[in-house]
Protein backbone atom coordinates (compact mmCIF):
# COMPACT_ATOMS: atom_id res chain seq x y z
CA UNK A 1 0.00 0.00 0.00
CA UNK A 2 1.53 3.53 -0.49
CA UNK A 3 1.47 5.59 2.03
CA UNK A 4 0.78 9.01 2.37
CA UNK A 5 0.30 11.75 5.21
CA UNK A 6 -3.05 10.20 5.44
CA UNK A 7 -1.56 7.06 6.93
CA UNK A 8 1.75 8.66 8.95
CA UNK A 9 0.75 6.05 11.85
CA UNK A 10 1.51 3.49 9.83
CA UNK A 11 4.81 4.64 8.55
CA UNK A 12 6.08 6.30 11.81
CA UNK A 13 5.59 2.81 13.67
CA UNK A 14 7.31 1.24 11.04
CA UNK A 15 10.13 3.64 10.35
CA UNK A 16 10.31 6.10 13.24
CA UNK A 17 8.85 9.96 12.54
CA UNK A 18 12.28 11.01 11.65
CA UNK A 19 12.25 13.66 8.63
CA UNK A 20 15.91 13.60 6.91
CA UNK A 21 16.39 17.71 6.05
CA UNK A 22 17.80 17.41 2.62
CA UNK A 23 20.08 20.83 1.85
CA UNK A 24 22.96 21.17 -0.79
CA UNK A 25 23.11 24.46 0.06
CA UNK A 26 26.34 26.50 -0.24
CA UNK A 27 27.74 25.56 3.59
CA UNK A 28 26.36 21.83 3.59
CA UNK A 29 28.18 21.30 -0.09
CA UNK A 30 31.32 23.35 1.27
CA UNK A 31 31.34 20.49 4.59
CA UNK A 32 30.52 17.85 2.81
CA UNK A 33 33.79 18.65 0.27
CA UNK A 34 31.78 19.21 -2.79
CA UNK A 35 31.45 21.61 -5.51
CA UNK A 36 29.03 24.30 -5.30
CA UNK A 37 27.47 23.23 -8.22
CA UNK A 38 24.45 21.55 -9.72
CA UNK A 39 27.07 18.41 -10.04
CA UNK A 40 27.72 18.75 -6.59
CA UNK A 41 24.29 18.80 -5.57
CA UNK A 42 23.32 15.53 -7.51
CA UNK A 43 26.70 13.99 -5.51
CA UNK A 44 25.13 15.07 -2.64
CA UNK A 45 21.63 13.93 -3.73
CA UNK A 46 23.04 10.47 -4.52
CA UNK A 47 24.76 10.42 -0.93
CA UNK A 48 21.63 10.74 0.57
CA UNK A 49 19.44 8.41 -1.64
CA UNK A 50 21.85 5.69 -0.38
CA UNK A 51 21.55 6.31 3.07
CA UNK A 52 17.60 6.75 2.86
CA UNK A 53 16.72 3.05 3.66
CA UNK A 54 14.10 2.32 6.22
CA UNK A 55 13.44 6.24 6.94
CA UNK A 56 10.23 7.50 6.41
CA UNK A 57 10.48 10.93 5.02
CA UNK A 58 12.68 13.52 4.15
CA UNK A 59 12.07 17.44 4.07
CA UNK A 60 14.07 19.34 1.15
CA UNK A 61 14.48 22.76 1.19
CA UNK A 62 13.61 23.39 -2.62
CA UNK A 63 15.28 27.07 -2.63
CA UNK A 64 18.62 25.24 -2.85
CA UNK A 65 17.99 23.33 -5.83
CA UNK A 66 15.83 26.10 -6.98
CA UNK A 67 18.93 28.02 -7.67
CA UNK A 68 20.56 25.81 -9.94
CA UNK A 69 17.67 26.91 -12.31
CA UNK A 70 15.86 24.25 -14.76
CA UNK A 71 18.74 21.82 -13.93
CA UNK A 72 18.20 22.19 -10.32
CA UNK A 73 14.31 21.40 -10.94
CA UNK A 74 15.62 18.20 -12.77
CA UNK A 75 17.74 17.06 -10.00
CA UNK A 76 14.81 17.52 -7.59
CA UNK A 77 12.17 15.63 -9.77
CA UNK A 78 15.23 12.58 -9.70
CA UNK A 79 15.69 13.15 -6.36
CA UNK A 80 12.03 12.87 -5.43
CA UNK A 81 11.68 10.03 -7.78
CA UNK A 82 14.67 8.07 -5.92
CA UNK A 83 12.71 8.97 -2.61
CA UNK A 84 9.68 7.35 -3.99
CA UNK A 85 11.43 4.30 -4.92
CA UNK A 86 12.66 3.64 -1.33
CA UNK A 87 9.07 4.51 0.11
CA UNK A 88 10.29 7.82 1.76
CA UNK A 89 7.40 10.22 1.81
CA UNK A 90 8.71 13.53 0.23
CA UNK A 91 7.88 17.39 1.72
CA UNK A 92 8.73 20.05 -0.80
CA UNK A 93 9.56 22.56 1.58
CA UNK A 94 9.50 25.84 -0.33
CA UNK A 95 6.98 27.94 2.12
CA UNK A 96 4.49 29.13 -1.05
CA UNK A 97 1.93 31.77 -0.17
CA UNK A 98 -0.95 32.86 -2.51
CA UNK A 99 -4.56 33.02 -2.99
CA UNK A 100 -7.60 31.30 -5.19
CA UNK A 101 -6.26 29.10 -8.96
CA UNK A 102 -2.63 30.56 -8.33
CA UNK A 103 -2.35 28.55 -5.07
CA UNK A 104 -3.99 25.75 -6.25
CA UNK A 105 -1.50 26.17 -9.65
CA UNK A 106 1.24 24.86 -6.89
CA UNK A 107 0.23 21.75 -7.31
CA UNK A 108 0.85 20.86 -10.48
CA UNK A 109 4.56 22.00 -9.93
CA UNK A 110 4.86 20.25 -6.59
CA UNK A 111 1.77 17.49 -5.77
CA UNK A 112 1.56 13.97 -6.56
CA UNK A 113 2.99 12.08 -9.90
CA UNK A 114 1.22 13.97 -12.39
CA UNK A 115 3.12 17.27 -11.10
CA UNK A 116 6.52 18.07 -12.29
CA UNK A 117 8.37 17.87 -9.01
CA UNK A 118 6.24 14.80 -7.77
CA UNK A 119 6.12 15.34 -4.05
CA UNK A 120 4.13 14.19 -1.38
CA UNK A 121 3.51 17.53 0.47
CA UNK A 122 5.00 21.35 0.29
CA UNK A 123 4.99 23.99 2.89
CA UNK A 124 2.91 27.15 2.98
CA UNK A 125 3.56 30.34 4.72
CA UNK A 126 -0.40 31.72 6.33
CA UNK A 127 0.19 35.38 6.14
CA UNK A 128 -1.88 35.65 3.73
CA UNK A 129 -4.77 33.93 5.69
CA UNK A 130 -5.00 30.32 6.04
CA UNK A 131 -8.39 30.16 4.30
CA UNK A 132 -6.73 32.32 1.23
CA UNK A 133 -4.18 29.13 1.03
CA UNK A 134 -7.20 26.52 1.12
CA UNK A 135 -7.42 25.59 -3.00
CA UNK A 136 -4.40 23.92 -2.21
CA UNK A 137 -6.02 21.76 0.53
CA UNK A 138 -8.50 20.51 -1.61
CA UNK A 139 -6.17 19.44 -4.61
CA UNK A 140 -4.02 17.98 -2.03
CA UNK A 141 -6.56 16.36 -0.78
CA UNK A 142 -7.75 14.64 -4.23
CA UNK A 143 -4.31 13.69 -4.59
CA UNK A 144 -3.61 12.26 -1.33
CA UNK A 145 -1.07 14.54 -0.79
CA UNK A 146 -0.40 17.05 2.31
CA UNK A 147 0.14 20.73 2.97
CA UNK A 148 1.65 22.15 5.87
CA UNK A 149 0.90 25.01 7.15
CA UNK A 150 3.47 27.03 9.50
CA UNK A 151 2.09 27.77 12.99
CA UNK A 152 4.38 28.83 15.03
CA UNK A 153 7.89 29.13 14.21
CA UNK A 154 11.63 29.15 15.93
CA UNK A 155 13.42 32.00 14.61
CA UNK A 156 13.96 35.02 16.25
CA UNK A 157 11.86 37.49 14.28
CA UNK A 158 8.67 35.65 14.53
CA UNK A 159 7.13 37.92 17.39
CA UNK A 160 3.83 38.46 15.00
CA UNK A 161 3.09 34.92 15.54
CA UNK A 162 2.20 35.80 18.89
CA UNK A 163 0.42 39.42 18.77
CA UNK A 164 -3.63 38.86 20.21
CA UNK A 165 -6.89 39.28 18.56
CA UNK A 166 -9.89 41.15 20.76
CA UNK A 167 -10.49 37.40 21.92
CA UNK A 168 -6.93 37.08 23.53
CA UNK A 169 -5.78 34.23 20.36
CA UNK A 170 -2.51 34.52 18.94
CA UNK A 171 -2.43 34.33 15.75
CA UNK A 172 -0.70 31.27 15.58
CA UNK A 173 -3.49 29.76 17.66
CA UNK A 174 -6.49 31.24 15.09
CA UNK A 175 -3.97 29.40 12.07
CA UNK A 176 -4.39 26.59 14.58
CA UNK A 177 -7.83 26.65 14.49
CA UNK A 178 -8.13 27.21 11.32
CA UNK A 179 -6.33 23.96 10.12
CA UNK A 180 -7.98 22.03 12.61
CA UNK A 181 -11.01 23.31 10.72
CA UNK A 182 -10.07 22.37 7.40
CA UNK A 183 -9.19 19.03 8.43
CA UNK A 184 -12.51 18.31 10.51
CA UNK A 185 -14.43 19.09 6.49
CA UNK A 186 -11.46 17.35 4.56
CA UNK A 187 -10.83 14.38 6.66
CA UNK A 188 -12.10 11.04 5.85
CA UNK A 189 -11.92 7.78 7.52
CA UNK A 190 -10.42 8.69 10.61
CA UNK A 191 -7.70 9.35 8.99
CA UNK A 192 -5.56 12.79 9.41
CA UNK A 193 -6.49 15.19 6.96
CA UNK A 194 -4.45 16.71 4.16
CA UNK A 195 -3.80 19.91 6.32
CA UNK A 196 -0.56 19.75 8.05
CA UNK A 197 1.34 21.74 10.27
CA UNK A 198 4.79 23.02 11.68
CA UNK A 199 5.10 23.92 15.23
CA UNK A 200 8.50 25.22 16.40
CA UNK A 201 7.31 26.91 19.71
CA UNK A 202 9.22 25.52 22.68
CA UNK A 203 7.95 22.32 24.29
CA UNK A 204 4.93 24.10 26.60
CA UNK A 205 3.34 26.22 23.22
CA UNK A 206 4.12 22.78 21.38
CA UNK A 207 2.00 20.77 23.31
CA UNK A 208 -1.05 23.46 23.28
CA UNK A 209 -0.81 23.65 19.97
CA UNK A 210 -0.50 19.83 19.07
CA UNK A 211 -3.80 19.79 21.07
CA UNK A 212 -5.53 22.20 19.60
CA UNK A 213 -5.40 20.42 15.99
CA UNK A 214 -6.80 16.83 16.38
CA UNK A 215 -6.90 14.73 13.57
CA UNK A 216 -3.75 16.55 11.89
CA UNK A 217 -0.36 15.57 11.33
CA UNK A 218 2.23 18.11 13.31
CA UNK A 219 6.29 18.77 12.20
CA UNK A 220 8.13 19.55 15.57
CA UNK A 221 11.33 20.97 14.08
CA UNK A 222 14.79 21.57 16.36
CA UNK A 223 16.19 17.93 17.23
CA UNK A 224 19.51 18.40 17.21
CA UNK A 225 20.02 21.73 18.11
CA UNK A 226 21.63 23.11 21.06
CA UNK A 227 19.18 23.50 24.25
CA UNK A 228 16.61 21.33 22.63
CA UNK A 229 16.50 17.90 24.01
CA UNK A 230 14.81 14.65 22.96
CA UNK A 231 13.34 14.77 27.14
CA UNK A 232 11.45 18.07 25.99
CA UNK A 233 10.09 16.16 22.37
CA UNK A 234 9.14 12.90 24.15
CA UNK A 235 7.33 15.15 26.45
CA UNK A 236 5.84 17.05 23.74
CA UNK A 237 4.75 14.38 21.55
CA UNK A 238 3.16 11.86 24.54
CA UNK A 239 1.48 9.36 23.10
CA UNK A 240 0.67 11.72 19.94
CA UNK A 241 3.61 9.69 18.04
CA UNK A 242 1.62 8.54 15.04
CA UNK A 243 0.71 11.97 13.77
CA UNK A 244 4.04 13.63 14.51
CA UNK A 245 6.58 14.28 12.15
CA UNK A 246 10.47 14.87 13.28
CA UNK A 247 12.44 16.86 10.99
CA UNK A 248 16.45 16.61 11.34
CA UNK A 249 18.44 18.56 9.04
CA UNK A 250 21.62 19.98 11.19
CA UNK A 251 21.75 16.84 13.66
CA UNK A 252 22.01 14.32 10.72
CA UNK A 253 24.08 16.36 7.71
CA UNK A 254 26.87 17.40 10.35
CA UNK A 255 28.27 13.78 10.05
CA UNK A 256 28.97 14.41 6.84
CA UNK A 257 28.86 12.14 3.58
CA UNK A 258 30.54 8.89 5.21
CA UNK A 259 28.68 9.19 8.65
CA UNK A 260 25.48 10.24 7.42
CA UNK A 261 23.82 6.48 7.40
CA UNK A 262 25.20 5.99 10.95
CA UNK A 263 23.98 9.28 11.99
CA UNK A 264 20.42 8.21 10.69
CA UNK A 265 20.32 4.93 12.47
CA UNK A 266 20.97 6.49 15.60
CA UNK A 267 18.23 9.31 15.55
CA UNK A 268 16.11 6.17 14.35
CA UNK A 269 16.69 4.48 17.93
CA UNK A 270 16.79 7.78 19.94
CA UNK A 271 13.20 8.16 18.76
CA UNK A 272 11.97 4.78 18.69
CA UNK A 273 10.39 5.22 21.88
CA UNK A 274 8.35 8.23 20.63
CA UNK A 275 6.79 6.17 17.95
CA UNK A 276 2.94 4.97 17.99
CA UNK A 277 3.10 0.86 18.18
CA UNK A 278 2.84 -0.52 14.98
CA UNK A 279 -0.42 -2.94 14.67
CA UNK A 280 1.10 -6.19 14.78
CA UNK A 281 2.52 -5.27 17.85
O1 LIG B 1 9.69 24.79 8.45
C1 LIG B 1 10.48 24.26 9.20
O2 LIG B 1 10.72 23.06 9.15
C2 LIG B 1 11.09 25.06 10.26
C3 LIG B 1 10.25 25.63 11.18
C4 LIG B 1 10.77 26.33 12.27
O3 LIG B 1 10.06 26.83 13.11
N1 LIG B 1 12.12 26.44 12.38
C5 LIG B 1 12.97 25.90 11.44
O4 LIG B 1 14.18 26.07 11.58
N2 LIG B 1 12.44 25.17 10.41
C6 LIG B 1 13.31 24.56 9.41
O5 LIG B 1 14.31 23.76 9.96
C7 LIG B 1 15.51 23.88 9.15
C8 LIG B 1 16.73 23.74 10.02
O6 LIG B 1 16.65 22.54 10.68
P1 LIG B 1 17.81 22.07 11.65
O7 LIG B 1 19.07 22.27 10.87
O8 LIG B 1 17.50 20.64 11.94
O9 LIG B 1 17.77 22.95 12.84
C9 LIG B 1 15.44 25.25 8.52
O10 LIG B 1 15.93 25.19 7.22
C10 LIG B 1 13.99 25.60 8.52
O11 LIG B 1 13.44 25.42 7.25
Amino acid sequence: MKHTFATWHELAAERTGLAVGVAPSPKWLSAWGLPDTVGGAGTFCDIVLASLAGVAAVKVQTPFFERFGAEGLALLSSFFAGCAQRGTLTVADAKRCDTEDTMASYADLYLGEQSVLGADAVTVAPYIGVDATAPLFEVARQRGCAVFVLVRTSNHESAVQLSRDEGGRTVSEQVADRIAAHNRTLATGGRAGPVAAVVGAPPEAAAALLRRMPDTVVSLPGLGRPGRTVDQFRTVVGDEGGRVVLPISSGVLEAGPHGLADRIRQWQTVLRPMCPPGRSR
